[in-house]
């Protein structure tokens, strides 16, 4: 008993600091009505003093007008709780629940009622069905977006080598396993992930790209695991869900993947192994649930040979490797997609154009080094750049045409290109936009082809992508 009675003293102050820290308003009576305890939000709602209200009857209250009516005096009439709506002399509506405690006689010994303000809480609720609408609108427009996406973007796939691939893809699309695309830049690598998510189990849910070479190493780690608030110098205040954490329950696509750094292939690894990601700075992990898909223009077992692609990582994200052949191999799908790209820019551009036989066998003849993304953007050139109905080019002319598309534009004789830049502009903005031009050349040359460009500018691939800007130009095609 002298047990019991020092724990409720030892607990009072505690019980105190709830009461004060309540949300809720608490008033506390005995069996008759009598005010014994109120909290500070009961103060607030009511607009009175405790002062003014300990040693009070909740009827005087009542009958003063600071409430319309008592829900403590019904529990105390009907021995039970009673939920109900009170009005303040504010015109504040609240919503009170009083609960009467009994002895083991079955005699009331207090009344504790608590009332939180119901305008807050309608007010509450709309603001939630609000952010939710907003939510579900977010969800519609994204849909929107992808499934627009995807009915842009139609794959073509008329050779023998494309039909194959298709009916391996349409076989690992709707399973989980993780499956490698394997191809030279431009040949489709893309499109197909896009597909294979799009006939997959997840198509409702995120599709994630991170091009791993267009990320500059030191931001890579950031960008993949997030970071806490304050966990290094520049970053975002609030801290920010890195793109694995965003591709929970879909899918993300590591394109380029053989210009990850070591570090980061060892920490993927730990993702793929246990799945849960842990951001910058953080000290809890969270689970993740996402399917990968990865693509590569690299050898990926040469680099394992050569110790710069982990062995481990590689068996794990090669599950299922899927090749894409070069575009010169596939001559029905050339003719195919010129047909295709050429239709799509009549309907843009409100063109009625059509090639000549002799430029489809000239795209016949033709190597496409840079594949898929030259053969469009020479027929938008071609589309664009030819007055007459009829795209008439002879076969060699064709040839040379694609081979020194960039000599048309602004390249001399000499093997050297111009350069304009605007006059009396500051010399830092001049040397920016030499350096753009200068590299945006280097990457027609080179078919578009950034590891290609990187290696004659003797610069990193990230750095090709942040001047020029690769990623939205490709991102807009
Ligand atoms: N089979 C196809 N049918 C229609 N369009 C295609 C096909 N393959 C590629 N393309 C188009 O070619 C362009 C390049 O394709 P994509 O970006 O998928 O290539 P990639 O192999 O991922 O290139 P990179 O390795 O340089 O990132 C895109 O505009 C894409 O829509």
């Amino acid at each position: 008993m002298i047990e019991t009675k020092s724990s409720i003293k030892s607990n009072s102050y505690s019980l105190q600091e709830v009461m004060d820290n309540s949300y809720d308003s608490i008033f506390v009576t005995d069996a008759t009505g009598n005010i014994l305890m109120v909290n500070p939000t009961a103060e607030r709602l009511l607009n009175l003093p405790t002062t003014k209200m300990v040693g009070k009857n909740i009827r005087e209250l009542v009958e003063e007008g600071y409430w319309d009516k008592s829900i403590a005096l019904e529990a105390i009439e009907k021995r039970t709780t009673v939920t109900g709506v009170i009005k303040t002399r504010d015109g504040l509506n609240l919503m009170c629940t009083s609960r009467p405690l009994l002895d083991t006689h079955g005699n009331i010994t207090m009344v504790i009622s608590n009332s939180r303000d119901q305008d807050t809480l309608v007010k509450l609720a709309q603001t939630l069905d609000k952010e939710r609408e907003l939510v579900q609108r977010y969800k519609d427009e994204v849909q929107y977006l992808r499934d627009q996406g995807f009915k842009n973007r139609h794959l073509v796939a008329e050779s023998l080598a494309m039909k194959n691939l298709l009916l391996e893809a349409n076989s690992v699309g709707p399973t989980e396993t993780s499956v490698l695309l394997y191809g030279q830049s431009g040949t489709g690598k893309e499109i197909l992930a896009k597909y294979l998510y799009s006939i997959s189990g997840r198509s409702k849910e995120a599709f994630i790209t991170v091009n791993c070479s267009a990320i500059p190493e030191n931001l890579i780690e950031a960008e993949l695991f997030g970071y806490e608030k304050g966990s290094f110098t520049g970053a975002d205040a609030k801290g920010k869900p890195g793109l694995f954490e965003l591709a929970d329950k879909g899918t993300i696509f590591l394109d380029e993947i053989g210009e990850m750094p070591l570090i980061l292939q060892a920490k993927l690894l730990r993702v793929l192994e246990d799945g849960e990601v842990r951001r910058i700075g953080g000290t809890t992990s969270k689970k993740v649930n996402f399917r990968l898909i990865s693509a590569t223009n690299r050898d990926l077992k040469v680099m394992v040979a050569g110790k710069t692609f982990r062995e481990d990582l590689f068996y794990r994200i090669n599950v299922v490797p899927l090749h894409l052949t070069p575009l010169r191999e596939r001559p029905e799908d050339i003719m195919t997609m010129s047909n295709i790209f050429l239709e799509e820019l009549n309907k843009k551009y409100g063109y009625d154009k059509v090639f000549s036989a002799e430029t489809l066998q000239g795209f016949l003849n033709y190597s496409w080094p840079g594949n898929v993304r030259e053969l469009r953007n020479l027929i938008e050139r071609l589309a664009i750049t030819t007055r007459g109905r009829v795209i008439d080019y002879q076969v060699e002319e064709m040839t040379n045409l694609a081979r020194n598309i960039v000599t048309n534009l602004n390249h001399q004789e000499n093997g050297s290109f111009r350069i304009t830049v605007s006059s009396k502009a500051p010399l830092k903005k001049t040397m920016d936009q030499v350096e753009k031009e200068y590299i945006k050349n280097i990457l027609h040359e080179c078919n578009g082809c950034v590891s290609e460009a990187a290696r004659i500018l003797c610069v990193d691939r990230s750095a090709i992508y942040r001047k020029v800007q690769v990623v939205n130009l490709r991102n807009q095609e």
